[in-house]
């Protein structure tokens, strides 16, 4: 016993456990330092760009775009697009122009450009986690890393961060935040998806779901249903029907402590979800409903499941059938909170508590939530799919199509 003890002491205070030499199985980077240090300040760039507060004007914009161009896919490598094709052609002559410069050069010049334009860059809240990282996103949603935490934040606090399907840019995006998110994914769904992807394998412990401004989410942008494709309702049905189930299929097998910060109230598919985290603090002054039959909806997020299992059958009816507003207090009590904060302190002691978390050895917690929820995993899919195909067909009726003109016409407030 002594000597196996022995061994782990010795094994953690040399800093094996921690060194950034590490296998990939277990998720984590390998590489020396200057390459690794190289894409870090690479990818720090590509946020902090989205934060400048000036407009660094069109030649700028230009030369950034070639760099980005030139630092992923190397030397320009398409053709070039025809004379009447404007925009495009400026672009491709911008990137062409590099030539065989290398992807560490471009890198380089990228990462020093940025940082001469970035003077006047956004100082993040006190009490949020340092963040060490930022991955790119849309400006949407806004993913941090530090003190290890990584925290996805929806980022649309004029629209009560309400989710979308599609790409709205507001009227304050410049052409470059446009072009950015050329390179990134579409829709705040997407960006999701793929902001929880990235952080089930980072090195943070500890994952957060929280919401920018007043409001924790408004839930699914009613707008989403007003641009329909190409094969009309019933492929915006069916589309959105598959967003939907890989979107809630990323909180059912996401592997970590996944926490949500509820800053503000919640509504829908931002309330559904709830029941798939780990932990879920809440500021007093947040609401939470779901308000699927005023809408001609039904419910998602597995809350057909987890919500009878958490608060019992008939208080999930009354939520889930009638759309009764809980307060936060009232979420507490039937389980679907764990901890109401003040809201002139919610922000400084969750984010401390969750700061004292996070140094809590990773394994250990990725192994107690993997017992804790991998019995209902299979079950869970199983609710996932059936509640996306009910409400595929729901998308279609017109007690849901009235709703949502109701909405958008502005007779009615949910
Ligand atoms: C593909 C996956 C599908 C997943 C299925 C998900 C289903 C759901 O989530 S169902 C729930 C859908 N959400 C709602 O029904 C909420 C609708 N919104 C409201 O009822 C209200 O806006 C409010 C109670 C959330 C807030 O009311 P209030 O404080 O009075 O603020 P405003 O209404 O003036 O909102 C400001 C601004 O934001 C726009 N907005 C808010 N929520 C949404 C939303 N869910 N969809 C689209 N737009 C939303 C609102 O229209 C205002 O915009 P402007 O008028 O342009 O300022």
């Amino acid at each position: 016993m002594a000597g196996f003890a022995g061994r782990l002491a010795r094994c953690w205070y040399s800093g094996f456990l921690r060194s950034p030499l590490q296998v990939p199985a277990l998720g984590l980077h390998v590489g020396g330092p200057a390459m690794q240090t190289s894409q870090k300040d690479f990818n720090n760039a590509v946020s902090q760009l989205k934060l400048l507060k000036e407009d660094p004007g069109n030649e700028v914009k230009l030369k950034l775009y070639a760099l980005y161009k030139q630092a992923t896919e190397g030397p320009c490598n398409v053709p070039k697009p025809g004379m009447l094709d404007f925009i495009n052609k400026t672009k491709w002559d911008a990137w062409n122009a590099l030539g065989s410069l290398s992807k560490e050069a471009a890198r380089q010049n990228y990462v020093d450009l940025v940082s001469k334009l970035s003077a006047s860059s956004e100082s993040p809240s006190p009490e949020a986690p340092a963040a060490d990282r930022k991955q790119p996103e849309s400006d949407s949603l806004v993913v941090t890393s530090g003190d290890g935490i990584t925290t996805i934040r929806l980022n649309r606090p004029t629209k009560k961060n309400a989710l979308t399907t599609q790409v709205t840019p507001s009227a304050r995006e410049s052409i470059l935040l446009v072009l950015s998110r050329l390179f990134h994914s579409k829709t705040m769904y997407h960006d999701i998806i793929a902001a929880l992807q990235a952080a089930s394998k980072d090195e943070s412990p500890i994952t957060v779901l929280t919401g920018s401004g007043d409001y924790f989410c408004s839930g699914n942008d009613l707008t989403n249903f007003t641009s329909l494709p190409a094969g009309g309702p019933e492929e915006m049905a069916r589309s959105s029907a598959v967003l939907l189930r890989d979107f809630v299929n990323c909180f059912i097998d996401f592997p970590k402590p996944l926490v949500a910060v509820v800053n503000g109230p919640a509504v829908g598919i931002s309330v559904t979800i709830l029941g798939l985290f780990d932990v879920v603090y809440a500021t007093d002054r947040a609401t939470f409903h779901t308000p699927f039959s005023h809408l001609g909806q039904s419910p998602e997020g597995c809350s057909s499941y987890t919500f009878p299992k958490i608060m019992g059958s008939s208080k999930a009816a009354e939520m889930l059938l009638f759309g009764k507003k809980l307060t936060a207090q009232e979420a507490c009590a039937q389980g679907l909170v764990t901890e109401v904060f003040p809201d002139s302190t919610f922000q400084k002691e969750v984010w401390a508590r969750l700061k004292a978390y996070s140094k809590l050895p990773p394994n250990a917690m990725r192994i107690s939530k993997q017992i804790i929820r991998d019995r209902e995993k299979e079950k869970l899919h199983a609710v996932n799919a059936e509640e996306s195909n009910v409400l595929r067909e729901r998308w279609l009726s017109d007690e849901c199509m009235n709703a949502i003109a109701s909405f958008l016409s502005r007779k009615s407030k949910l």
